[in-house]
């Protein structure tokens, strides 16, 4: 498995509070690599410096080799972001809006067939801002990855779904990842993490408290337990 994504002694900071301090960990391709951590941790903001929108202050990251800060179209284009919030138009349908994302694409999507599997075809012609929150999220999920991206960075994916949502969207990113794209996920769900993580990343306080394969961060005492040992202060 080669290393797809890169975070290299990062910082960020927003005036006196310092979002991610000195965070070092990277995500292989084939795999599912989960980003936990107590509110607040940074997850989301590694992620969005990931994903090109907000530029370190600094350390590098590193996302199929490229800087995400200054990448052209031709990187963008090879990488699948979704945010916390969706950032979704919400007046237009999903329809309309997936067929929108669709044509920026060069090459044939995978849209249709993500918004059967998803169980979004009985919602592609009301506004968004009329779809629960779980249909959203699967909105923004097959926004996501419709053009069959390299790396998908994914945050909270599974917030809010349905238990069926949930274990559709699981099923769906084993098969991305097992097509060999870097799934990188935050997530608060221990369950998720050892049922799909390959790899789990944990963040406290805008630093690495663990950073290894699910099964060996879970051995003995379980994840659960050792997420608690290590962010405890904040529990
Ligand atoms: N634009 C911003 N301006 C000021 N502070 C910010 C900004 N963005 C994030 N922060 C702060 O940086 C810290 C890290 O935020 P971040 O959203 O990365 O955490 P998180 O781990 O994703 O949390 P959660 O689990 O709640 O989603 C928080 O204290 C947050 O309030």
């Amino acid at each position: 498995m080669s290393e797809a994504v890169r975070v290299e002694n990062l910082r960020r900071a927003f005036g006196s509070t310092v979002a991610v301090a000195d965070a070092s960990w990277s995500a292989a391709a084939g795999a599912i690599t989960c980003v936990l951590g107590p509110n607040g941790a940074g997850k989301t903001t590694v992620m969005e410096c990931l994903g090109g929108l907000q530029r370190p202050d600094d350390g590098r990251a590193r996302v199929l080799g490229t800087d995400p800060w200054r990448a052209p179209a031709a990187h963008r284009a090879r990488v699948g972001v979704m945010l916390q919030d969706g950032g979704l138009p919400q007046s237009a349908t999903p329809r309309r809006l997936l067929t929108h994302l669709s044509r920026l694409v060069a090459g044939p999507t995978r849209t249709a067939e993500l918004m059967e599997r998803l169980d979004l075809d009985g919602r592609a012609g009301r506004p968004i801002r009329r779809l629960s929150g779980g249909e959203k999220q699967r909105v923004a999920l097959v926004a996501a990855l419709l053009h069959r991206p390299e790396v998908a960075l994914l945050d909270e994916p599974s917030a809010g779904l349905d238990p069926h949502a949930r274990r559709e969207v699981w099923r769906l990113l084993r098969q991305v990842a097992d097509d060999g794209a870097a799934v990188v996920v935050t997530t608060h769900s221990f369950d998720e993490a050892e049922r799909i993580g390959d790899r789990v990343v944990i963040l406290h306080r805008g630093r690495v408290a663990a950073d290894a394969p699910t099964a060996e961060l879970a051995q003995g005492t379980g994840l659960e337990a050792r997420y608690f040992a290590l962010t405890e202060e904040q529990a």
